[in-house]
């Protein structure tokens, strides 16, 4: 697998590598899991106070594992250091091993451990720490453990701090079936899992940071990370300053499609974002009833009546990349467009319409193409059901590239970027108020215009994807700042998609 210039992206690791980098680094430095265990218990205790340093009283959730073990060490951390320690624990036997020994060490130091019991409630405290289940996992919750996360969800107003991974999730997917920690931040040990930046567990997990342990990088040189993460901080080394000689002609030109009657604004909205992440040129094929007010709204997009498929050629000719799928509508129109812009080898962004076609054809060779559905589009497309895709996204998406052999961005809470021979990647940014009619056709528009710009050698579908998805979502989220969530509308990330794509003029 290669990452191209996306190389120097934080890598996250499913739970078998990370138990096999543990190993390693047992082995090669000589540190034991009692080691591991006291430094994972002193990290969460020091993120803890740096958090919440007022918090006196300090309720501590324990399983049966290490991650319970866990759990006691930075109980008996916070004990001695004078706060008021809760630990209920379920009525499990901690495992033998370290997690019993962190156990006995505790209680013998003094401390006290409840039982939970549904029907007393949980004590008042001012932060809870999860440190039911991490990585060892292998079933939904049922019973006590479920009734003491519903309690935390429903009778607790303090902030909560999972370890290692909010319980209730599997650290793979970050799949839960409804019963998981909602956590306020979660601290990872030794490396991110792939269920804290994705979907339900993105959700749940809260603010992640990570703590290696103290392992150095080496420890996963043999191992194929589970994906990249792609953050904001990644955007000024992506978007360098324009060439002082640059001209149009250096920067591509996007050819948006679709627009059928009814749906011209999904059209405009493609190529506003189009022009706002910096295509040199932008033109729009639509019908003719759309053409003036796409005029009207932004002149400097050369919109095009175009009502049969002959009339799109010179269009396709002049086009460097393509963007369709907008309001590109289920009828005839639009599948003559589909089918005439998949005729040509131009690179080609694919996303709502294009793609409900596609599945219905069937269609396996999309070329250099990037698809970008939606979870039902994307079942659509796999002929899955929506909660299959949404179990497990990064395996979703890289299902999708595989049987398309082209770009996925499956976007969702987590957008999953995935392409045959590369490390997927899971954009760590966006917020809810993105979930608007619209917001995917700017993301269309967004790609497009990286992939026709280049930088300015020239990107990747996948690099262009992932890119872009950060890009949109980031833009979001500047948007979000600005005015709140409710009511953030697609064309409100324009002013920031263009702030965002100049960073270092910003600075
Ligand atoms: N192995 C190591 O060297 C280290 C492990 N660490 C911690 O240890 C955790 C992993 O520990 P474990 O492998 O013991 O696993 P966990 O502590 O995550 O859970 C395993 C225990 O829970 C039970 N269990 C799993 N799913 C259950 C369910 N749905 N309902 C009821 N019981 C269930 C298992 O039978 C087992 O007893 C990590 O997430 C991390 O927090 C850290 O201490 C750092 C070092
Ligand atoms: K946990």
């Amino acid at each position: 697998m290669r990452n191209g210039f996306l190389h120097d992206l934080p890598k996250v690791h499913r739970s078998a590598a990370v138990r096999v980098a543990e190993q390693v680094a047992m082995s090669r430095v000589g540190l034991d899991e009692d080691d591991l265990m006291a430094r994972a218990g002193l990290a969460a205790w020091r993120l803890l106070l740096d958090r919440w340093p007022e918090a006196q009283r300090i309720g501590v959730v324990c399983g049966p594992g290490n991650n319970g073990g866990d759990g006691y060490v930075l109980a008996e951390l916070a004990r001695s250091s004078g706060r008021h320690v809760f630990v209920l624990r379920l009525g499990d036997e901690v495992k033998a091993g370290a997690a019993r020994r962190a156990a006995e060490a505790y209680l013998l130091a003094g401390g006290e451990a409840a039982t939970f019991v549904v029907d007393d409630g949980l004590p008042q405290v001012d932060v809870w720490v999860d440190a039911l289940f991490g990585i060892g996992l292998h079933r939904a919750l049922e019973g006590a453990a479920a009734d003491l996360v519903a309690a935390l969800d429903h009778d607790n107003a303090a902030p909560i701090l999972a370890l290692d991974i909010p319980s209730g999730v599997d650290a793979d997917s970050g799949h839960h079936d409804g019963v998981a920690v909602r956590a306020d931040v979660t601290l990872a040990f030794i490396a991110g899992k792939p269920g804290l930046y994705t979907g339900r567990g993105r959700v749940a997990a809260g603010e992640v940071v990570i703590d290696t342990l103290g392992l150095a990088d080496h420890v996963f040189d043999d191992l194929e990370p589970a994906a990249c993460i792609a953050r904001i901080a990644a955007l000024p080394r992506w978007f360098p300053p324009r060439a002082r000689d640059a001209h149009k002609g250096r920067f591509g030109h996007v050819l948006c499609i679709g627009g059928d009657r009814g749906y011209g604004g999904a059209l405009a909205l493609c190529a506003e974002a189009a022009l706002r992440t910096g295509a040199g040129l932008v033109s729009a094929a639509t019908r003719a009833e759309h053409v003036p007010a796409l005029l009207a709204r932004r002149p400097e997009c050369m919109t095009r009546a175009v009502d049969d498929a002959s009339e799109l050629q010179p269009l396709l000719d002049a086009a460097s990349v393509i963007a369709i799928g907008p309001g590109l509508g289920d009828g005839e129109w639009g599948a003559a467009m589909l089918d005439a812009a998949l005729a040509t080898d131009l690179p080609r962004v694919l996303d709502a319409d294009a793609l409900n076609a596609i599945a219905r054809r069937d269609a396996r060779t999309l070329g250099d193409a990037v698809i970008t559905p939606h979870p039902g589009e994307a079942a659509r497309l796999l002929g899955e059901t929506v909660a299959e895709v949404e179990r497990d996204r990064v395996q979703a998406a890289r299902r999708l590239a595989g049987r398309y052999a082209c770009t996925v961005v499956l976007k969702g809470a987590g957008s999953v970027i995935a392409a045959p021979g590369e490390i997927p990647a899971i954009v760590d940014a966006g917020n809810p108020g993105m979930a608007t009619g619209g917001m995917g056709d700017v993301l269309t528009g967004t790609i497009a215009a990286l992939l026709a710009q280049g930088r300015p050698q020239g990107l990747s579908c996948f690099e262009a994807a992932v890119c872009g998805a950060l890009l949109h979502a980031a833009a979001g989220d500047a948007a979000a700042r600005d005015g709140g969530e409710r009511g953030l509308l697609p064309s409100d990330l324009f002013p920031q998609l263009r702030r965002l794509a100049n960073p270092v003029a910003r600075a």
